[in-house]
């Protein structure tokens, strides 16, 4: 018997950097919400090969897939001998801020430690996943969180209410590495007021928490990329409470009250560069 799991995107509402650390990696401080937008994943049981084929939005299915990464790991980690056929339909946009591959990444543990009866604890499910990226953990841990160190450290937040998400993602991709190296500690510009932010989370009041939204990786994709300003000004313009970039980007997501108040504003975007995509925060199961 196979299994199928859905994979979440993510945006984050707030992303503060604190201080570089000496392995090249940041510690950060940011509010991460999960949304409707997801990859799916099938598995099957397989003598002992690991294969992995995809379909949906064009994606390279080699080794250095994190699907097939987050299997290899999961092999070492617990000796396991037995193989897997994998499916990935992709529908999350790639390297685009919206943790696509960490999210599969995050699946994939789950999914194999299902199918092979591995039996591990969750904490020993989030001490494999932030080997594979600083993103994982959030992804298997999912809803709304604070993220801190290197975002591997989560606190729960209050679930947000299911707002309308409209993500629009130009036709380019940013490298997550050379965004946070080309940031200047001394000049981040306006910095998140990330206790507010949990506490517009706590009242669910779209108006505050679309007003708290920032992130200071902008600095350096903007300046890369001067059309996502425009971007961020035309959603706000056509009706969205807010607007922000994702991550290290390039996408842009806009917050409405609800679903249908962003397929409105979508219909009324008109000519921009890049992929728009409807969807709405993930509430708890
Ligand atoms: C910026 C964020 C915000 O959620 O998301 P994305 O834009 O990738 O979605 C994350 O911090 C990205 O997480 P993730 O994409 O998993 O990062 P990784 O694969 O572990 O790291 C890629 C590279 O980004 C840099 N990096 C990442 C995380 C971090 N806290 N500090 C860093 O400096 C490092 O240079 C690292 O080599
Ligand atoms: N299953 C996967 N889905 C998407 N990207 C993947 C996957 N496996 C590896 N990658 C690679 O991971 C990098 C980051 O992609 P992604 O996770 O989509 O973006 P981001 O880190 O910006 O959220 C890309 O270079 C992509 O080629």
């Amino acid at each position: 018997m196979g299994l199928s799991l859905l994979a979440h995107a993510k945006i984050n509402l707030t992303l503060d950097v604190c201080s570089r650390r000496p392995d090249g990696y940041h510690e950060v401080e940011m509010i991460m919400q999960q949304i409707q937008l997801h990859d799916r994943l099938d598995f099957w049981p397989a003598e002992k090969d690991i294969s992995l084929t995809s379909s949906g939005l064009a994606i390279d299915a080699g080794e250095d897939n994190l699907i097939l990464r987050a299997a290899r790991l999961l092999q070492k980690a617990t000796g396991e001998r037995k193989g897997a056929v994998i499916h990935l339909h992709k529908e999350i946009p790639v390297a685009a801020g919206l943790a696509g591959g960490s999210t599969d990444a995050a699946a994939t543990l789950v999914g194999l430690n299902q199918l092979w009866s591995l039996q591990l604890s969750r904490k020993q499910l989030m001490d494999l996943a932030v080997q594979l990226g600083a993103d994982v953990p959030f992804c298997l841990a999912g809803g709304t969180m604070l993220a801190r160190g290197i975002g591997e450290i989560l606190e729960p937040l209050s679930p947000a209410p299911s707002f309308g998400v409209i993500l629009v993602k130009p036709p380019f991709g940013v490298p997550t590495a050379k965004i946070y190296q080309g940031l200047n500690l001394d000049r981040l510009g306006p910095r998140p007021d990330t206790a507010a932010m949990v506490q517009a989370l706590a009242k669910g009041h779209l108006d505050e928490l679309a007003g708290g939204l920032c992130n200071v990786l902008e600095s350096v994709t903007l300046e890369l990329f001067p059309q996502l300003q425009t971007i961020k000004e035309k959603l706000v313009q056509t009706g969205c409470q807010g607007a922000l970039m994702s991550g290290s980007g390039p996408t842009v997501f806009g917050l409405t009250r609800d679903k249908q108040r962003a397929g409105e504003i979508a219909s009324k975007l008109g000519d921009l560069e890049g992929q728009v995509i409807i969807t709405e925060m993930k509430r708890p199961e």
